[in-house]
């Protein structure tokens, strides 16, 4: 089967930019593609790139596409390189979408939201908390750990003081790989401490604590703390995940769809191991988002939200 196919770039400023421990983010780009075949049917797709975390870059996205002819293959689309996984994701979700009779039920996923950096999360989290999140990360490793672990004491007690005794809070920590060992040692034991002694709220993981060339230690914190930890930029796409998981790690796995590369090899590899997965997103829009949703429901083993409520974070 050949399909037609079209691209065009987009850019979306963030409402207040991004801050993590990689830097200050402003407008997120990417590619709209889109398949047309023989009957005119018409299947999206989204290229997403996310350099920072290892995927290909806009520009080497752009020059993908450009290369390609008006008219593509189904061989094309699966023989996309593996140093190219965004662009693996956005062709072959537009192609699902033409052959696929989609019907996935999305209505029983939990959403976590994101919340702001600093002291704005002492507010705002209680915005989000009314319109229904019950699970929340917060990016630490941006100021100095100090003055974070000061804002999280008083963010819990905040928790604490609102909730009703039925009501459970879960919060995420992601460092995005921004801690030293002493500062992710701090946290732990933060955490662990909250986890004894709280029972509103659960921390649910700190997130990629450690850079991705400090696995090994990594692997020494799950045994140290009882509070889990959670892989991301160390498992950016399936040949990371795949040697992690061979490593050892059996802790959480985060997953960002849009920029693990080929849906059909992810659904393949959660198929054939169970693993304690956290799909998120990369700041994706709704044709990415829908894509990467539908993976997520599919192959969700243990139920944990998933980091795609973000939405609030654009105009
Ligand atoms: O996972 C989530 O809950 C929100 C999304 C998120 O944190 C994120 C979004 C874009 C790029 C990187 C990350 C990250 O998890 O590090
Ligand atoms: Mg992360």
């Amino acid at each position: 089967m050949n399909y037609n196919f079209q691209f065009k770039t987009y850019q979306r400023p963030f409402k207040i930019p991004l801050k993590t421990a990689h830097g200050i983010w402003k407008i997120r780009e990417g590619i709209i593609l889109s398949l047309t075949d023989k009957h005119g049917n018409i299947g999206q797709g989204e290229i997403a790139p996310l350099s920072w975390f290892g995927s290909e870059t806009l520009e080497d996205a752009l020059a993908f596409c450009q290369q390609l002819p008006h008219l593509i293959s189904t061989e094309i689309i699966f023989t996309i390189p593996d140093c190219l996984p965004a662009c693996q994701f956005g062709f072959e979700s537009a192609f699902i979408e033409l052959s696929s009779n989609n019907a996935v039920d999305l209505s029983q996923l939990q959403y976590s939201g994101l919340l702001p950096t600093g002291e704005m999360v002492l507010t705002h989290w209680k915005t989000l908390f009314q319109q229904g999140y019950q699970t929340f990360k917060w990016k630490i490793g941006v100021d100095k750990i100090t003055e974070e672990i000061n804002i999280f004491q008083r963010l819990v007690n905040i928790i604490i003081e609102t909730l009703s005794h039925s009501q459970k809070i879960r919060l995420r920590l992601d460092a995005n790989g921004g801690l030293t060992l002493e500062e992710a040692e701090k946290w732990l034991e933060t955490c662990d401490l909250i986890n004894a002694t709280q029972e509103l709220i659960e921390i649910e993981f700190l997130e990629q604590p450690l850079s991705i060339n400090q696995f090994d230690l990594m692997l020494e914190l799950c045994d140290r703390y009882s509070t889990p930890l959670a892989l991301d930029e160390s498992v950016a796409n399936l040949q990371q995940l795949t040697y992690c998981y061979q490593q050892g790690w059996s802790d959480i796995f985060v997953i960002k769809p849009a920029i693990f590369g080929s849906p059909k090899k992810l659904k393949n590899f959660c198929q054939n191991n169970q693993i304690d997965s956290v799909f998120s997103s990369v700041f994706e829009t709704d044709i990415g988002q829908q894509s990467a949703l539908k993976l997520a429901s599919e192959l969700l083993l243990y139920n944990r939200a998933v980091g795609f409520g973000v939405n609030h974070w654009f105009v």
